[in-house]
């Protein structure tokens, strides 16, 4: 039988009067690959960082087993600041290590290690603000993957990088699934996400659908995109994935 590792049941999550999130329930499984999709506003960066323990005053029932690891969308760290690769990869542990960083000889190889995993230890002692988008994307990974989480949660990894460097980062985390991570993805990119996970949900406010993505309809996407809709699919032609591995 197949693991249950996040549980959330009747999520609801208000900001004063405006309801955020609505009723939300859903079950993820050891090794998932889900693909959260909707609209900008639809609540997904909210979802994550509940999941991630940020937002705390939601009503609900949240069970999570397993440690997550967290790609944020944008990252708040000043790239300015002059920091080598290595020390943002390290900052990872930061809770394994406490307060004043005492890292040990183990901690710098394994940073080396998820660095050379990921195509990056070139940039070892590079100084993060001479980094290139993609770069700066995969080093992101690098440190949500050092404290070996059993969840990996990104949000819109997509955001500003290239097709280059998309196309790297889902083949990145294609492998990390296949060796036994569960991947929770929020993008706007439906067509790759239809691709690569193999479940998706669809959010606007409420869960309008969470379902198998080889599953996944033009129907499933007008209810939460609506008049966006003609940009992005044919309408009436079913999504249809042939293979997934293309
Ligand atoms: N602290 C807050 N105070 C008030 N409103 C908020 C707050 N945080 C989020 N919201 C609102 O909640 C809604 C959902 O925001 P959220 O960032 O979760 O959406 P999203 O689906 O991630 O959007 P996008 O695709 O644009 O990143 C938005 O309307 C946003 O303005």
């Amino acid at each position: 039988m197949r693991e249950k590792i996040i549980s959330v049941k009747n999520l609801n999550y208000k900001v004063e009067n405006n309801e955020i999130l609505k009723f939300i329930n859903f079950d993820i499984y050891k090794n998932d690959f889900v693909g959260i999709i909707g609209p900008n506003g639809a609540g997904k960066s909210t979802l994550i960082k509940i999941l991630i323990g940020e937002i705390e005053n939601y009503n609900g029932k949240i069970e999570i087993k397993g440690k997550i690891g967290y790609v944020p969308q944008k990252d708040e760290f000043d790239r300015s600041f002059p920091i080598r690769a290595y020390e943002v990869v390290l900052m990872g542990i930061y809770k394994n290590v406490g307060l004043f960083r005492k890292y040990k000889k183990e901690h710098y190889e394994k940073a080396k290690n998820i660095m050379k995993m990921l195509g990056i230890d070139y940039l070892y002692n590079r100084n993060v603000g001479k980094l290139s988008g993609g770069e700066y994307q995969r080093l992101s990974l690098a440190r949500a993957l050092i404290s070996d989480p059993d969840i990996l949660i990104l949000d819109e990894p997509e955001a500003g990088v290239d097709s280059k460097a998309q196309i790297k980062i889902y083949g990145i985390l294609e492998e990390l699934n296949k060796k036994g991570m569960t991947i929770i993805l929020v993008s706007h990119d439906i067509s790759m996400v239809v691709k690569k996970a193999n479940t998706v949900m669809c959010l606007n406010k409420t869960l309008h659908c969470h379902k198998n993505a080889i599953d996944m309809t033009s129907e499933d996407l007008r209810k939460i995109y609506s008049e966006e809709l003609e940009l992005l699919v044919h309408i009436n032609k079913p999504i249809k994935v042939v293979s997934r591995n293309d």
